[in-house]
């Protein structure tokens, strides 16, 4: 069975619903285009049909789409390509755009800039600029799209042309889930529409979801099947959370509390994923990793196979099975912070993520998705401590991203001692690696001002690099391994007196920390 919200996904802006002004507008600003050439900015919460009108629109006028996420792309480098070849006047596939006006619109393309309201947190790759650049210079049709347009740069928000969407009323969902139910043939009761679209005011998307959930492959839909059968959407996704990590007495209480969220198994599995690991400890947690694997296997099967049968394995062992993984329940309030994907919602994490996709050469993605969770689990609650100060060291952390990291309290003793270690740490090194390469400067000042720019521990391997040919790159292993040396251990730290030989050359992943 198709996810409904794909299956109906608008095809053309007169299918977008709801913001019959929003719709308007947005259908003159591209038919003048070619007069104002100005970006459009969709902003709305979601679910309401923003990223739909952006395709529905490129195919109603038949111009190519290209779509970049601004949270996950390496997006100066992506945007700078997109941007130029916008500027070429080709297309993706290659065509030059028509000269004429009645040819114009072939060989267009849409520039779709999705959560647009995250940009700014991306300094460090310049990807505020590249944005900005990308607006006053393509030389074809942008569309930015976000979620709160006042969490965009002024400079952004000034260049654009504002159009929002505004929540889709009640009124508005009921003739869009009657359509869909036509189209699958499902006899239906008006009050069990309107029940639906009432409980979901202001966000179709979702509404279609409990459409097809309260359907559940029936031929039919009851007022009763939305009340009883269906869900009743009173379980927030923190309260989801709190059932499953710290509360439910039991696998099926846990994944009773599963269905009845308004999330899908997938976002249900990236929350848990998320923050397992502030309540989960030890073995517990190393259970709770082992059923999110098999989520994602199930995930990734329904993704496969186009059959979401295959959803309900995955929402039990991201419910049942992180539950059971427990080995008690637990009380108290725990600070789950924002969702997993809107970055927005967490600057300390955005600041954690982004320094690790710097020193890795990742993109903010995989350092999200795949190293920051094993960080988190090596040195939860701050242990053991010479791999936490290590840690600190390589990412040059300020105390509330070691916070955030090992779950530890912000302003404790031992999370300032860390920093301050690792604070120690890095100028040692750094004094060791560089030679005499600031000895005008004074090292002390150029250690200052490479913290305070965030350049990392790469720069300073550059630094000394330039300086007189030694290979003086600042590995984990050096790190670590000083870590160690403080600690009493007498293990050679070569690498570490800038002599040019040794075993840091190369770059530094994960086992470096073991
Ligand atoms: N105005 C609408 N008219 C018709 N269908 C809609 C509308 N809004 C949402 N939908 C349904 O919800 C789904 C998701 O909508 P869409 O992705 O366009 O929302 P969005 O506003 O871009 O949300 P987000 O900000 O989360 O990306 C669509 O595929 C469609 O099924």
């Amino acid at each position: 069975m198709a996810d409904w919200t794909e299956k109906y996904r608008p095809t053309t802006l007169s299918e977008v619903r709801g913001n019959d002004t929003a719709r308007d507008e947005f259908a003159e600003w591209a038919d003048t285009w070619d007069e104002h050439r100005e970006p459009a900015v969709l902003h709305g919460s979601p679910g309401v049909g923003k990223t739909s009108a952006a395709h529905a629109l490129a195919a109603d006028k038949g111009w190519e789409t290209v779509e970049l996420n601004a949270s996950d792309q390496r997006t100066a480098d992506v945007i700078e390509r997109f941007a130029g070849r916008a500027a070429m006047n080709t297309t993706l596939s290659g065509a030059s755009n028509a000269d004429s006006r009645g040819e114009r619109d072939r060989g267009r393309q849409l520039v779709i800039l999705d959560e647009a309201d995250n940009i700014h947190y991306q300094k460090d790759y310049g990807g505020k600029q590249a944005v900005t650049k990308l607006l006053k210079e393509a030389n074809q049709p942008v569309v930015l799209i976000a979620n709160d347009f006042y969490e965009m740069s002024r400079g952004m928000r000034s260049a654009c042309r504002e159009i929002e969407f505004r929540d889709v009323s009640a009124r508005s969902i009921v003739p869009v889930l009657r359509d869909i139910c036509r189209r699958e043939g499902v006899e239906f009761e008006a009050r069990a529409l309107e029940r639906i679209a009432e409980s979901n005011d202001g966000d179709l998307r979702s509404a279609v979801r409990d459409l097809q959930s309260s359907v559940g492959g029936r031929a039919s839909l009851s007022l009763d099947d939305v009340t009883s059968g269906g869900r009743d959407r009173t379980v927030n996704i923190f309260g989801f959370l709190d059932s499953v990590l710290k509360e439910s007495d039991s696998a099926e209480e846990a994944l009773r509390t599963a269905y009845d969220t308004d999330e899908t198994p997938d976002d249900l599995t990236s929350w848990v994923e998320d923050k397992v690991s502030m309540v989960y400890e030890g073995e517990e947690l190393a259970r709770a990793y082992d059923h999110l694997a098999n989520a994602d296997r199930w995930l990734g099967r329904v993704y496969a196979t186009q059959n979401y049968r295959y959803w309900r394995y995955a929402t039990d062992n991201v419910s049942a099975g992180v539950a059971a993984s427990r080995d008690r329940t637990r009380g108290g309030w725990t600070r789950y912070g924002g969702a997993p994907w809107r970055s927005t919602k967490n600057a300390t994490r955005d600041a954690v993520t982004s320094r690790i996709a710097e020193s890795a050469g990742v993109s903010i993605a995989t350092a999200r998705r795949e190293v920051l969770p094993f960080l988190q689990a090596m040195t939860h609650h701050c242990k053991p401590r010479d791999l936490t100060v290590a840690m600190t060291a390589w990412y040059d952390f300020d105390t509330d991203h070691v916070a955030y990291v090992t779950g530890s309290g912000e302003s404790t003793n031992k999370v300032q001692s860390i920093v301050e270690e690792a604070r120690e740490r890095r100028e040692e090194l750094l004094e060791a690696h560089a030679g005499d390469a600031f000895a005008r400067e004074g090292l002390a000042a150029h250690a200052e001002s490479t913290a305070d720019t965030n350049e990392g521990a790469d720069d300073a391997g550059e630094n000394a690099d330039t300086s007189g040919g030694t290979d003086g790159t600042t590995t984990l292993d050096d790190l670590a391994a000083s870590a160690d040396d403080e600690a009493g251990d007498e293990d050679d730290t070569d690498g570490d007196t800038g002599d040019g030989g040794g075993r840091d050359d190369g770059q530094s992943g994960l086992f470096d920390f073991t």
